[in-house]
């Protein structure tokens, strides 16, 4: 299949966010939203669509340190916080309210990797989840069915984890494995049986299948386009590719986000997205984190909003279309794992991975009893 033929822009679907106080833009925030109707606009600059700004604020500031007191200080007031923390209030401290909703229910876990279960570092490759983190989470599964579902690819997510007692989804939900006794969906062409690391058999949902050629060429084109700027780092996760740049000096910052647009204008059937300093090439398909929820709970045996109530805990901002699937089902809830105020579909929030895995370990401890 040629997805090469339209020399039209990318589909944008995420609206890059306006940073005005950094680089005193001015440009409307929804400018590149649009629906079926609307004509696709050009990406020649991207100064000018609101995309640089998005990466100069994808990730949050960091604390500042006041060097004569050796003391951090959040750059947010106070005020603002515990605001924020009025409307997300903490899933630790808000635990007996979660234990009654979750009454005469049997809970189902989902959570994000990076930024939830392991904290963002520099390096892509060495965001290593504690074995404490790992002890917890293992747990966990002891006494809910639980899930990873991740923007990295299946294997790769797997291969950190390491745990066989979960189910895992990579590339943003586009590669989901189940057990192979439960019979998958047989007339889905996006369905194969197949076996696991183990050599169980299981079940893959892949419905990007088709794109797993075209992101692998974009993904060598990148590394190519990307190479010279120091830091740039390009990842494969099969059925989505991504460039980080973490690492970059700011001022090289325009360079890579233009070489990525410019590069994707061929490509009509991939988009891009954006998550903490890292822009996301995926295509453009009716599916993503909160998709995959869906199908995971079908698929479980999960779905009955009488015996089960979801949770699931993320970071970021494609973690998001899985908060917002619960909140608009009135079905269980998301838990947002931020520092920062942000505005967010989840119910409830947890500082960093140390506080998650806390609310884990807490998690265990109400299972334990009610078993
Ligand atoms: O859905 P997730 O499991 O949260 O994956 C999202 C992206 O996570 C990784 O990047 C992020 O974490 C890195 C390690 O801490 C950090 O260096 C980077 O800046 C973050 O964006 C992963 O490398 C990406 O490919 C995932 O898409």
């Amino acid at each position: 299949m040629d997805l090469n033929i339209n020399k039209t822009s990318p589909v944008l679907t995420d609206p890059a966010p306006v940073n005005k106080s950094r680089l005193g833009s001015s440009f409307p925030s929804g400018r590149f939203m649009m629906n079926s109707r609307k004509k696709i606009p050009k990406l020649d600059d991207v100064r000018s669509n609101g995309w640089l700004d998005a990466m100069i604020s994808s990730s949050p500031p960091r604390k500042r340190l006041v060097k004569d007191f050796n003391i951090e200080i959040a750059p947010e007031d106070d005020f603002a916080q515990r605001a924020w923390m009025l409307k997300y209030p903490s899933a630790i401290t808000s635990f007996a309210h979660i234990a009654a909703q979750a009454k005469d229910k049997k809970i189902a876990v989902f959570l994000d990797y990076d930024g939830t279960l392991s904290p963002i570092v520099d390096d892509p490759d060495r965001a290593i989840m504690s074995d404490a983190m790992r002890a917890a989470v293992k747990d966990v599964a002891k006494y809910f069915p639980t899930a990873i579902i991740s923007g990295r690819s299946r294997d790769k997510v797997y291969e950190l984890v390491g745990l066989t007692e979960l189910y895992y989804a990579g590339s943003h939900g586009m590669d989901i494995m189940t057990p192979g006794h439960l019979n998958g969906s047989p007339e889905d062409p996006n369905s194969v049986k197949s076996t696991d690391q183990q050599g169980e058999e299981v079940n893959l949902f892949q419905p990007a299948k088709e794109f797993i050629p075209v992101i692998e060429e974009v993904y060598n084109t990148l590394v190519e386009l990307t190479k010279c700027i120091k830091g740039a780092k390009v990842e494969n996760h099969k059925f989505c590719t991504s460039v980080h740049y973490r690492n970059v000096d700011e001022k090289d910052w325009p360079i890579v986000a233009q070489r990525v647009h410019d590069h994707l204008k061929q490509y009509p059937r991939l988009r891009l997205t954006h998550g903490r300093k890292v822009l996301e090439v995926r295509p453009v398909i009716e599916w993503n984190k909160g998709k995959a929820v869906e199908f995971l709970l079908e698929s479980l045996g999960l779905s009955n909003n009488d015996d089960f109530l979801p949770i699931f805990i993320g970071d970021d901002k494609t973690d998001e279309d899985a908060f917002k699937v619960l909140r608009d089902s009135n079905r269980g809830f998301g838990i947002l794992v931020s520092s920062v105020p942000k505005e967010s579909n989840a119910f409830y929030s947890l500082r960093d991975p140390s506080e998650v895995k806390k609310f884990l370990k807490t998690l265990v401890k109400w299972g334990k009893m009610e078993n």
